[in-house]
């Protein structure tokens, strides 16, 4: 890659980052900014994991680069162009290029997941095919792939709402497999899922990247998931990029360093000292 971040055969990077800054609008008076002179340049075809403490600026980072968070200040480029200074209409067609996986999918709570899945072809479709699919769904059987790469097949025609947390995570990464993006930005995918499924899931979102030439960007809490999964590693803190590294030379002081302070994950919740006098099968 040269300096200006261009690939050997001239293609422009995903992104180019350079001092970029960005502020929430409802952040409070005198709060500081989400993220602090970013430099980033992430090449088309890249797997990366973003990693962090909660507050770090994962999400804000994500939204940011899906070009849902203006930037206050700084360079951002977008398959080489610079997003905010496109009109309406073209940046709303820059985003059709980028899928935002957020950590809790807004799925509608009524909708069949089939229809919710199919969501991700909208951009693709004319108006009137979109509409007719809200009736009948125009492709069930690419929905159903979708859902079957993430084991969730069986789950088609179910309503949205009597989905569990970890299905609802997965239809939302069923409706990526649908987009025709060639940037997928997944944050925190794995919240809801058992260890079995986390391993699948990045599997699946890895191969699906690598198949279409797309570039992965997926922010995690389960470091030795990032550190396994992804040949980059990005660690941010309180806004600000700690290290940008090649997953080899990540050390585990490296890590210790970067969540010192921070509350362990609490896997299993804190003994309680009344649990042994209470009988099996107390009511309260
Ligand atoms: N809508 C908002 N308005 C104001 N401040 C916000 C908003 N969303 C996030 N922030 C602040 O921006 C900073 C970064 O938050 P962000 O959600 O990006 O962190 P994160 O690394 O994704 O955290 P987590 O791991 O807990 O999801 C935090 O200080 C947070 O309080």
């Amino acid at each position: 890659m040269s300096a200006s971040g261009n690939t050997s055969n001239g293609a422009a990077p995903t992104y180019r980052l350079q001092g970029l800054t960005v502020r929430h609008l409802a952040a409070a008076r005198g709060q500081a900014a989400a993220l602090h002179a970013i430099d980033l340049v992430i090449a088309q075809g890249e797997q990366l994991a973003i990693i962090g403490p909660s507050g770090a600026g994962k999400t804000t980072l994500l939204a940011t680069l899906a070009c849902a968070h203006r930037p206050a200040d700084g360079l951002f480029e977008a398959f080489g162009v610079a997003p905010w200074t496109l009109s309406e209409g073209e940046r709303h067609r820059l985003r059709a290029r980028l899928f935002l996986a957020p950590q809790t999918p807004p799925l509608p709570p009524r909708q069949r997941v089939v229809t919710a899945v199919l969501a991700a072809r909208l951009p693709q479709w004319g108006f009137w095919r979109a509409l007719a699919s809200l009736v009948k769904p125009a492709d069930p059987a690419a929905a159903f792939a979708a859902l079957s790469r993430f084991n969730l097949g069986d789950k088609l025609y179910s309503r949205v709402d009597r989905l569990s947390g970890g299905e609802r995570q997965r239809c939302g990464l069923a409706r990526l497999l649908l987009s025709s993006a060639q940037a997928l930005l997944v944050d925190e995918p794995l919240s809801a899922l058992d260890p079995a499924l986390s391993e699948l899931t990045l599997v699946t979102l890895r191969q699906e990247a690598a198949a279409r030439g797309a570039t992965l960007i997926c922010s995690l809490h389960q470091v030795d998931l990032a550190l396994s999964h992804f040949p980059r590693i990005v660690a941010l803190r309180d806004g600000r990029v700690v290290f940008d590294l090649p997953r080899e030379q990540v050390s585990d002081a490296m890590v210790a360093q970067l969540y010192q302070g921070e509350q362990p994950a609490a896997s299993t919740p804190p003994a309680d000292p009344a649990a042994p006098r209470l009988a099996v099968g107390a009511c309260f």
